[in-house]
């Protein structure tokens, strides 16, 4: 299990503690999804479960949303026990699932205005948080349209707005941009920063999109059958598990470059200092990780031209958080989407997300 090494300056927003859920499998096999999800989060963040189908990160984002009763352990959020007092806990939170929540027939001012509703909040407060959020969320166009009509894109909005209606200072994205085009997610990803921006609020959400948990989330945490496996700073995790990455591509003697790119790697701290070295038709191309590649690049270029090799190429590559994945587990999680993407069936539009 991993602990998390972030360093907390207020009281949690949500606390867990070996929150494990087992389900009943094929056959009566039980199905350990989380085996021990113990973790504090920090109000303001935003935070990413990142891990391949299966992970467990929907069921943990289900656990924390009073939706699924833990099997075993506790977990507190914005200060209310989820086993306890799920009331409380349903009462200061925002939810919006992997499935479309929106009604397929309802315009989406309509559709906002019966969740208002469905909260018991007065229909002058309603009205108004439905504008505000209808203007944030860029739906002014479409507010009169039948959801129906919508798109992948303005569709997921309607449902962030749904969540948002209560005003949670807390809210829950499962898969918040799954199944939409790289443009959608952007602007979705915009109108996301900018709602917190705006509100304060402290985001929790899945993905299996590396770049989305890179780019937005301050704090990732990596899961994989059903344990959180990393838990940092995407830099920090970066820098730590996977390293940059430098190749060369030298003539002269293979071997003895390669001891020299050995060399440089070890002195970096390197975990794992061996250089591969492929031919090619002007020489060899060496590739190895080293830490702070920045500072290792100059003084190893220097060394391979003392000892008489021309450097006809050199490249510094910074990690991602696909090397992060690939350090830790031994496969690639950007091949693992790509497989998942081609056998995947459509996207479900309708379904309740509550
Ligand atoms: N209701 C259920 N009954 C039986 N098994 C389940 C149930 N829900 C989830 N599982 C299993 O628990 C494991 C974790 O599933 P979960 O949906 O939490 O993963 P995930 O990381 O969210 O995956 P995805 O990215 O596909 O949503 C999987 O093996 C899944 O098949």
């Amino acid at each position: 299990m991993v602990r998390s090494v972030l360093v907390m300056t207020t009281a949690p927003i949500i606390s867990s503690r070996g929150l494990r859920k087992e389900f009943r499998g094929p056959g009566g096999r039980t199905v350990v999804a989380v085996s021990d999800l113990t973790m504090d989060v920090e109000p303001g963040a935003i935070t990413a479960f990142l891990g391949p189908n299966g992970a467990g990160k929907s069921t943990s984002l289900r656990m924390l949303t009073t939706l699924l009763e833990p099997t075993s352990g506790t977990a507190t959020v914005c200060g209310h026990d989820v086993a306890r007092e799920p009331a409380q806990v349903r009462a200061r939170i925002g939810y919006i699932g992997q499935k479309n929540g929106a009604g397929q027939y309802q315009r989406v001012r309509d559709e906002l205005l019966s969740q208002g509703a469905f909260y018991g909040l007065g229909r002058a407060e309603t009205r108004r948080r439905a504008d505000e959020l209808v203007e944030a969320l860029g739906l002014g166009e479409v507010a009169d349209r039948q959801t129906l009509k919508l798109s992948g894109g303005q569709r997921r909005r309607v449902d962030i707005a749904l969540g948002l209606i209560p005003g949670p200072g807390l809210l829950f994205l499962d898969e918040p941009s799954t199944g939409l085009d790289p443009q959608s997610r952007a602007n979705l990803w915009e109108h996301i920063l900018r709602l917190r921006e705006r509100y304060g609020m402290t985001l929790l959400l899945t993905t299996h999109y590396l770049d989305e948990a890179d780019q937005f989330a301050e704090r990732v945490m990596v899961m994989d059958h059903g344990e959180l496996i990393a838990d940092d700073t995407a830099p920090r995790l970066k820098a730590t598990l996977a390293g940059d990455r430098i190749t060369v591509v030298v003539d002269g003697d293979p071997a003895g470059a390669v001891a020299i790119a050995r060399h440089a790697a070890e002195e970096s701290g390197a975990a794992n200092p061996e250089p591969t070295a492929e031919p090619t038709s002007e020489g060899t191309r060496l590739t190895v990780a080293v830490h702070h590649g920045d500072r290792v690049l100059p003084p190893l270029l220097r060394t391979l031209d003392a000892h008489g090799h021309r450097v006809l190429a050199a490249e510094l590559t910074q990690p991602t958080l696909d090397d992060v994945f690939l350090a830790l587990t031994g496969r690639s999680l950007r091949e693992e989407n790509a497989a998942a993407e081609t056998t995947a069936p459509e996207p479900a539009t309708a379904g309740a997300s509550r």
